[in-house]
């Protein structure tokens, strides 16, 4: 995959002087130096896993019935540290499985066997012992290769001084060779940042930045050239000599790829059909082929062939039973390692709540700022809309005419608001599969993900409700009172904070941007509806009336128009009366809205934790 020119960050988390001031520990930048320097590799540990008749079935329907499915049968092996173990095989042949049932990303609970870590089963806190690299690269879009990796230290690295973090982060950029775009964007389809390898290597290091013993990557290579590949399995090698345990699943890597690797398995149809090193391959598989093996070729590709033609003929019990008579011949369990004493035992979470929340809090600040369509676009939509308005309302005449006029100013301006919210769906989506990253491997709280998320938008909101309500209020002539101005800008800034938390719980249960902006139109399409401003509460039958209860619409129309209403003059009480019934607006006080308004923000972001919760909280 090409390099593509990269766009220059705005503004790094640290300073450059910051960064030069930290020492780093003499370690030469031409490449050949370790991967992590000594004082910093603290986390460490080495960790021998290992599997004893692990295996994984599932219960699927069949017609009528339900049938036991085994994913991976019975598998025994052992991965060492400073071992690279791949995990190979065709697709569906249950390589992610594996790698999943390792990483325990599938519950312990729903596999069969024993799975050990130095011995002992794994404890609930293998999560944060070990990474896991997704094959996805969620990334922020806008902050640089550095401030990514900073980040990551901040939320994930436990006991240690700021000016440690940055120097592990640049421990990390140079060990993942991306010190020439450390401080390019990562970007995405709409901003042009790092290469497709550069932005695989950014994922790798977010999720190895807290230097964990163990780590596992599923398909660190896909989609990429076969040097970009090499260059990716040649870092973690590197990374495995200073004593990490790495398994990877990986497709047909070519031979110079395959050679990196200390230790293969292929699996067939969820069975284990090669355990070994690389090297010895080719004598493996010679038995199993009716022709000789060509001299140059690529032994991986070759014995997925011949696994195939297996898969076809329905004989992959021969594999396995092969496997099996040659392991016998060289096998040397490890399973009577004592457990270890030392045995690492990482702290819950890196930061406690109140820290983790500002750390997200910062990093969601700078996201704002230099996403446009988030701030920025939508104060300058705040300043034509203000205008738009302003000039169609111009001047709002007293009496039965200007009331008329009233309700759809009103009602327009909170339907801009709140339909206008969902446009930010696909950037949410993006910060839900960050979040799925990286609270999967135990990152940070999903409270803080959730309070952070909340509050950082607070005050731009502020800022657009002050800009609309400046511009529109006098032009539409609304009333001189200052306390009606005040109230207004502060109803609208509850409806932007209410509709943005609508959009931010769309998010949360939604599989796409397009789905979420089509099911979330719809929804508040019907609030709108039952709003009160098309058909008064008083004439919507009785068997919809829930749905004018339940109408974000609903309070800040009454609210906007309350509050004019009441600034009529004594001599038009029996108009105002007469619209406060024509829209069935109840005697409330007009704050009563704002408290309904922020409710909703509460509840939609309380709708938008438990989603999380349910959506990641312990599945696979
Ligand atoms: N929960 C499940 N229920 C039913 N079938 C499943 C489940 N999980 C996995 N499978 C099936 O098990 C097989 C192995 O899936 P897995 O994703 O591990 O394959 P893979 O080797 O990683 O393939 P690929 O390279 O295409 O990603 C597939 O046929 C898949 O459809």
């Amino acid at each position: 995959m090409a390099a593509v020119e990269a766009a220059p960050a705005a503004e790094p988390v640290a300073s450059d002087a910051a960064m030069k001031d930290v020492e780093l520990g003499g370690a030469p930048l031409d490449g050949t130096a370790p991967a992590f320097s000594s004082h910093t590799m603290a986390a460490g540990g080495s960790y021998t896993l290992e599997a004893k008749d692990l295996s994984y079935t599932v219960k699927i329907k069949e017609g009528k019935e339900m049938k036991d499915k085994t994913i991976v049968h019975p598998v025994n092996f052992v991965i060492k540290p400073k071992q690279l173990l791949a995990i190979m095989g065709a697709s569906g042949a249950g390589k992610s499985t594996l790698l999943d049932i390792l990483a325990t990303r599938i519950p312990r609970s729903a596999t069969d066997g024993e799975y050990l870590l130095n011995g002992a089963p794994v404890a609930a806190n293998f999560k944060r012992l070990s990474g896991y690299v997704m094959q996805d690269d969620a990334l922020y879009p806008l902050l640089t290769v550095r401030e990514t990796l900073q980040y990551a230290a901040l939320l994930r690295i436990p006991n240690l001084s700021r000016k440690d973090k940055w120097e592990v982060v640049e421990d990390t950029i140079r060990a993942l060779k991306l010190t020439a775009c450390a401080d390019t964007i990562c970007g995405d389809d709409r901003h042009r940042g790092v290469s497709g390898g550069e932005k695989r290597r950014v994922s790798i290091g977010v999720d190895i930045v807290h230097q964990p013993s163990i780590i596992f990557l599923d398909e660190p290579t896909s989609g990429l050239d076969s040097t970009t590949a090499l260059q990716i399995v040649d870092t973690l090698k590197d990374i495995c000599s200073r004593d990490r345990t790495i398994a990877v699943t990986i497709h047909q890597p070519s031979s110079r790829v395959f050679e990196v690797f200390d230790k293969v398995m292929f699996m067939s149809k969820g069975h284990l059909v090669y355990n070994g090193p690389p090297s010895a391959l080719a004598t493996h598989m010679t038995p199993l082929s009716k022709d000789p093996l060509p001299q140059f070729a690529n032994l991986s590709e070759l014995f997925l062939e011949i696994v195939d033609s297996y898969e076809k003929s329905g004989t992959v019990e021969q594999l396995v039973e092969h496997r099996k008579e040659i392991e016998k011949a060289r096998q040397r369990s490890v399973s009577n390692l004592e457990p270890e004493s030392t045995h690492h035992e990482p702290q819950h979470f890196a930061n406690n709540f109140f820290a983790e929340t500002s750390i997200l809090l910062h990093r969601n600040f700078v996201n704002v700022l230099r996403t446009p369509e988030l701030f920025f676009v939508r104060i300058a939509l705040c300043c034509v809309i203000g205008l738009v308005l302003g000039s169609v309302f111009w001047n709002i005449p007293g009496g039965d005419e200007g009331i008329g006029q009233l309700a759809g100013y009103s009602a327009f301006v909170e339907a801009f608001f709140i339909f206008t919210s969902l446009e930010a769906l696909p950037i949410f989506l993006n910060e839900r599969s960050v979040f799925a990253r990286e609270q999967g491997r135990g990152a940070y709280r999903l409270s803080s993900f959730v309070m952070a998320n909340s509050v950082v938008m607070l005050p731009f909101f502020f800022a657009m409700a002050l800009v609309f309500t400046s511009i529109s209020f006098f032009m539409v002539g609304l009333s001189s009172d200052n306390a009606n101005f005040i109230f207004q800008v502060i109803l609208i800034f509850t409806v932007l904070t209410a509709g943005n938390g609508f959009a931010t719980f769309v998010s949360g249960i939604v599989p796409d941007a397009l789905t979420g902006n089509s099911a979330g139109t719809a929804v508040l399409a019907f609030m709108f509806l039952f709003s009160g401003f098309f058909i008064p509460a008083s004439q919507i039958p009785r068997g919809w009336i829930w749905l004018n209860y339940i109408s974000m619409f609903r309070y800040p129309f009454e609210g906007l128009m309350k509050s004019n209403l009441d600034l009529l003059p004594a001599s038009e009480a029996d108009l105002r009366q007469q619209y406060l019934d024509d829209y069935s607006i109840d005697g409330w006080n007009r704050w009563g809205s704002v408290g309904v308004m922020l409710t909703f923000t509460v509840g939609w972001r309380a709708l938008f934790y438990v989603a999380l919760r349910l959506k990641y909280g312990s599945k696979r």
